[in-house]
Order: structure tokens, then C-alpha cells, then sequence
């Protein structure tokens, strides 16, 4: 007798049941399909992701799985290595096609894309990759981006009848290939300090959002404390694909006429183009994940100085409200722009170390770790990229401005608690009385700054930036990266 001809749809980080084109395509289908989900060994081993990640995903599956029970259908999850487990299924099944989404990933997952890709072809299996974040892969310029953009997520979601698949039986041999208990305890358990996976969590955020904290929105942007509230948190949910973009910008749209807070709802959803277009610039030049986008800046940041990046990663720099940032994000995988941005310009400019030394470590600590984002965005903060407008930020001004009761750097910073908030933002003026009366001695309660002179580190950071930006190579780079990943201008005569 012949091998059973199935499909398989594979999801990645599109954890979710509505607005799933590979679904749709499977339902199209008459061969069983089985669904699959796989913990990659090679994922979880690499440092650019830790527990928080893989619990909020396995979250996501126990979800999905209860769902589907309701269409007899099963959400099959194992751990094992991708092409290995393909090889095996192929051995019992002959897989006639695999359904995803396309991936724009870190390079190793762009390497196995490569590697099953061919093994696929070799195989004569049809491996059928659907857009997702309305990313066009292959894309040579951003002339009409903008437009496509708004085409593509103005189109109705892509819901699945689900209970047009059908599953694949379950049987001993499937049992034996697919290795479900290596998938690691840790993972199963649940951690109050995150937000939690799976669209259920994911749509009480968004109506939460929409209904209720919306009207705060821009005002609460910038200040890590009401952030936590006044953003929509969304951003996990997207990563993993609890929700689309489409459906984020939909429902938004919908409520839009009826909203009393139309201009917030614009901010929200031109930022939801910003995920797109962000990933977009990672599609087109993954090497970024490495290397300097523009190559002009290369020889810009030499030694690196481990114990400088040691207390930037530990936040015990000295600087309340960086050592309140980091310590927050470890703590929740937490944070908003404004002190995502702080804590890389405070690595790069003040400290001068080169921002390769801290991007994965900082997306191990998001939750939301969207590679396109978080690598465009760190070069970007970094200052090189090029392009765009040197920002440095002064640690000092941002406390004062943005936490002025000094709240937020007292739930983070236990050794300042009893500092008063205006003597808060610069622990290092405190008088030895001071530092007595306050339970706060610097250099054994808490640290002294890691750097004596916070106008002399803006200063060196901003001639050097401001000096290259004046190089050919540099202006050479910006006419490429400007011609790859900007919308194409109109030629002034
Ligand atoms: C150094 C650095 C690294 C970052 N890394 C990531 C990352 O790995 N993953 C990630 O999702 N965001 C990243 N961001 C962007 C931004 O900080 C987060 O998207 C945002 O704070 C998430 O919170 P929210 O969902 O409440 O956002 P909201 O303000 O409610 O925005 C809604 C959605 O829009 C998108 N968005 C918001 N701001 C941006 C932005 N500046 N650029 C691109 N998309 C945006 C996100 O999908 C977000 O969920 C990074 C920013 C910086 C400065």
C-alpha cells in the first residue's frame, strides 16, 4: 500500500486561528492536514531568546489546541530540528505540501528557510509561503510601498473554515516521530510578571485599548511608568501573531468615526505601519542583524570595554533612571520606545561601545523580539545607520522629564527609595549626610556613576557622529540606503 498523502501546515510566529492564510489554503485543500507546531532546538539555544518567549508561545499553543478540539482537529507540538522532523514525516506520509507564512527572521532561520527550501524542491513537495506584516519579499525599492501597504491591509482578514480541514489520524508511528516530551517544563509554567499568550489575551488587549486607554495614548507615551497602561501593549501579541497587523488596523479603523480620540487612534496607527515598514528594511538587508547598515561607520566604535556593558546589562550604571529601564525589562520584558531608545543611545553614545554588544541582549529581554524592528531600530538609535537625525539622550533630563516623582526609579531602584525625587535624578550630588540620612551610600548602597561627566560623553559622541556624517563613504551609503528603504523622491530640477 502507498504512503498517505497529507499537507502540513506549519506555524512559526503566526500563533493564531483567524486571519491565517496557510489555513485558508489548507481548508482548500482534500488531502488531510496535519498542523504543526515545532520548538526548534537551534531557537531556543540561541541567545537571542529565553524562557519568556517560548512560554508565551507555548500559551498560544494550549490555546489554540483547545480550540481546535471543537472541529476535531489537532494542534500536533514537538521539539525537534525542522528538516529532521520533515525527513521523518516524509518517511511515513508523502507530504504533498507545506503551508506557512513567510518568515523575516534572524539568519538562522533564514538559513534553514534555505536549506528546506531546497530539500523541499528536491523532494518534489510544494512549499507554499504566504506574505505576512505586509512585507513584500524581493522588494528592490519603496517606490509605491506606501500605497501596497494600505492595499493589503485594507483586504478582508483571511478566516479559515476550519471545519473544512481535516486532521490526520493519530497513530503510533506519528507518536514516535514527533517528540513532544523534550519540550522543556519551564516552558509550561506560567510567570504573572509577563503578559500572557494567545488570542484571547490578545483581543482583551486590543478592546481594552481601543475602549479605555486609547484616550491617553499620546499623552502617556513617553513616561515608562504610565506606558505600561497608556500604550496598547500590543506588541507580543503582534510579534507572535496572536493578532495580524490587519486585524489591529481594522478594528481600529471601525472605531475610528465613533471615537473621541481620533488623533491618538492616527499616532497608534501609523505606528502599526511602522511594524511593517521596519521588518520591511530587515527583509531587503538582513545583514544588519551583524553589520553597520551603512558601511561608512564601521571603523566609528573600536575597543570594547566589558565592564562598562556589564553594568549597562546588570543596570547598575548609577544612572537611576537607566538602571530603572534595564532593571524593569529583565524584570517584565517590558518597555516603552522612548527608554528602549534611551537605554541603546546610553550604550552607544555615553558609554561609546558598539551596538552589536548589546542588541541581543536586549531582545532577549522583549518579549515583543521582532528581529526587523528591533535591529532597525537599535542602528538607528545607534547612529548608524545614517540617514537619520542624531539623537543622543541625557539620561538626567529624561528622569526629570518623564519620571519627575521619581515613582518609576523607586519601584526599580529599591536602594533610592528613600532618596526625595528631587534629589532622585543625580543621586551623585547627595551629601555624605545626605547619603546617611537617605540609607544611601554611594559605591556600597548603590553605584557611582559610570561615567563622571554625563555634557562631556554628549559632546565626544555628537562631533564624532556629526564628523562622519560629513564623509564620502557615509554620504555614498545614505544614497543607497535612502534609494533601497525610502520611498523614492521626485527628482528636483
Ligand atoms: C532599540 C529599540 C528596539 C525595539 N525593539 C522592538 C522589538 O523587538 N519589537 C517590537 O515590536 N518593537 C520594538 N521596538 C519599538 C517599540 O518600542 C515597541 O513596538 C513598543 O514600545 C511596543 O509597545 P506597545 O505595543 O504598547 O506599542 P504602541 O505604542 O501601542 O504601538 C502599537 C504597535 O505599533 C508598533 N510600533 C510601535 N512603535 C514602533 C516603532 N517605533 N517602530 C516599529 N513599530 C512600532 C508595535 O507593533 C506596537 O505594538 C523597539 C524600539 C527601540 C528603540
Amino acid at each position: 500500500m502507498g504512503k498517505e498523502s497529507i499537507n502540513i501546515v506549519w506555524f512559526k510566529r503566526d500563533l493564531r486561528l483567524r486571519d491565517h492564510a496557510p489555513l485558508v489554503n489548507a481548508s482548500n485543500e482534500q488531502a488531510p492536514t496535519l498542523l504543526l507546531y515545532l520548538f526548534e532546538p537551534m531557537l531556543i539555544e540561541s541567545n537571542h531568546y529565553g524562557d519568556r518567549h517560548w512560554r508565551f508561545v507555548y500559551e498560544s499553543l494550549v490555546e489554540m489546541q483547545q480550540e481546535l478540539q471543537d472541529y476535531n482537529l489537532k494542534l500536533h507540538i514537538a521539539c525537534q530540528d525542522a528538516s529532521e522532523l520533515f525527513r521523518d514525516l516524509n518517511r511515513i506520509y508523502k507530504i504533498k505540501c507545506v503551508f506557512s507564512h513567510e518568515e523575516t527572521g534572524i539568519d538562522l532561520t533564514f538559513k534553514r528557510d534555505k536549506k528546506l527550501k531546497k530539500w523541499f524542491r528536491e523532494e518534489g513537495i510544494r512549499w507554499i509561503e504566504s506574505p505576512t506584516n505586509a512585507v513584500q519579499r524581493g522588494l528592490m525599492h519603496r517606490k509605491n510601498w506606501r500605497s501596497n501597504w494600505q492595499e493589503i491591509i485594507d483586504q478582508p482578514a483571511e478566516d479559515p473554515g476550519l471545519g473544512l480541514i481535516q486532521g490526520v489520524a493519530e497513530s503510533a508511528k506519528l507518536k514516535d516521530i514527533l517528540q513532544s516530551s523534550r519540550i522543556t517544563k519551564r516552558f509550561k509554567q506560567p510567570n504573572p510578571n509577563f503578559q500572557q499568550g494567545g488570542e484571547a489575551a490578545a483581543w482583551n488587549t486590543l478592546n481594552d485599548f481601543m475602549f479605555a486607554r486609547a484616550k491617553n495614548y499620546n499623552n502617556n507615551i513617553s513616561a515608562p511608568g504610565p506606558a505600561r497602561y497608556g500604550c496598547s501593549r500590543l506588541s507580543p501579541h503582534l510579534t507572535w501573531g496572536n493578532l495580524s497587523i490587519r486585524q489591529v488596523y481594522r478594528f481600529s479603523k471601525e472605531y475610528y468615526t465613533d471615537s473621541g480620540s481620533k488623533r491618538d487612534l492616527r499616532s497608534f496607527q501609523s505606528r502599526l505601519r511602522w511594524h511593517c515598514h521596519f521588518i520591511q528594511k530587515f527583509e531587503s538587508e538582513p545583514r544588519m542583524e551583524f553589520e553597520n547598515l551603512n558601511r561608512g561607520y564601521n571603523d566609528l566604535r573600536g575597543k570594547v570595554e566589558r565592564e562598562k556593558v556589564q553594568a549597562w546589562k546588570m543596570g547598575t550604571t548609577g544612572f537611576p533612571m537607566i538602571d530603572a529601564c534595564m532593571r524593569s525589562v529583565k524584570q517584565t520584558g517590558y518597555l516603552n520606545f522612548r527608554m528602549r531608545a534611551m537605554l541603546v543611545s546610553f550604550l552607544t553614545h555615553h558609554l561609546w561601545q558598539p551596538w552589536q554588544t548589546g542588541a541581543r541582549f536586549l531582545g532577549r529581554q522583549f518579549l515583543d523580539f521582532e528581529p526587523g524592528i528591533h535591529y532597525s531600530q537599535f542602528q538607528m538609535q545607534a547612529g548608524t545607520m545614517g540617514v537619520n537625525t542624531i539623537r543622543i539622550y541625557n539620561p538626567v533630563k529624561q528622569s526629570k522629564d518623564h519620571d519627575p516623582d521619581g515613582l518609576f526609579i523607586k519601584e526599580w531602584v529599591p536602594e533610592l527609595k528613600d532618596v526625595p525625587a528631587e534629589l532622585i535624578h543625580e543621586p551623585w550630588q547627595l551629601s555624605s549626610m545626605e547619603q546617611e540620612m537617605y540609607d544611601c551610600r554611594l559605591g556600597k548602597d548603590y553605584p557611582k556613576p559610570i561615567i563622571d561627566d554625563i555634557k562631556k560623553s554628549y559632546k565626544r559622541a555628537s562631533e564624532q557622529l556629526w564628523n562622519k556624517k560629513k564623509e564620502q563613504e557615509v554620504k555614498q551609503e545614505n544614497k543607497r540606503i535612502l534609494n533601497k528603504h525610502v520611498k523614492k523622491r521626485r527628482k528636483t530640477s
